[in-house]
């Protein structure tokens, strides 16, 4: 008998009830979670996109970066799409100087990497190890791209046309997975899928 995942979403600000959704729709519990003491349960953690500065400044004052970074280093998995990516990443470019990450995974991002919101644009991205050879719609709202990655961090997604091709957009490390789009946006589930799957294989 399989158990159901109990997922948190971070609900600091930004997209938690799309990613909430998504991950109901894949037969998980969703919670947003914004306070210390929720965290001890979950078995996974959602960061939604939004704007990394504001989620950042939010958790310092809710005081969860401590909780947040002790969950990480006992291996929960936790996936970040956008401004999640961002907090997920180990060092941050184009960041505000005082910005927090939770860090995790060995990458340093840039943030609005594709320009300002004018830039925002969507494109096919194969992505692998997702379920068929399809590619991911990606949508990309003033997203981040990886700059470069540590020897651990495996690639999983790169833009595949001009002017951005071979540009990083979807990296894992053990049990940490970030996205430069956002997947709760569009109906296609397989990345929530794909996440949900590495929920299940550490329960
Ligand atoms: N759509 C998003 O999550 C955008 C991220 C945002 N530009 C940031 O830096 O936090």
């Amino acid at each position: 008998m399989s158990t159901t995942p109990i997922i948190g979403v971070l609900a600091l600000q930004g997209d938690v009830r799309e990613h909430a959704i998504a991950l109901a729709e894949l037969d998980a519990i969703a919670r947003p979670v914004r306070k210390v003491e929720e965290f001890a349960d979950l078995d996974a953690l959602v960061i939604p996109g939004g704007e990394s500065t504001t989620m950042s400044k939010l958790a310092v004052s809710f005081g969860l970066f401590p909780a947040l970074r002790a969950r990480v280093a006992e291996g929960m998995p936790v996936y970040g799409s956008c401004a999640g990516m961002i907090m997920l990443a180990d060092k941050i470019l184009d960041g505000r100087e005082d910005q927090e990450t939770v860090g995790g995974i060995d990458m340093i991002v840039r943030r609005n990497a594709f320009g300002r919101q004018n830039d925002s644009f969507e494109a096919d991205v194969p992505f692998a190890g997702l379920e068929g050879d399809d590619p991911i719609h990606g949508v990309f709202i003033r997203a981040p791209w990886v700059e470069s990655v540590g020897a651990e961090v495996e690639v999983l997604a790169r833009l595949s046309a001009e002017p951005y091709a071979d540009r990083i957009v979807a990296v894992r490390q053990g049990n940490l997975l970030a996205t430069s789009f956002h997947p709760e946006l569009t109906p296609d589930r397989r990345v929530h899928a794909y996440f949900v799957d590495m929920v299940r294989a550490t329960l």
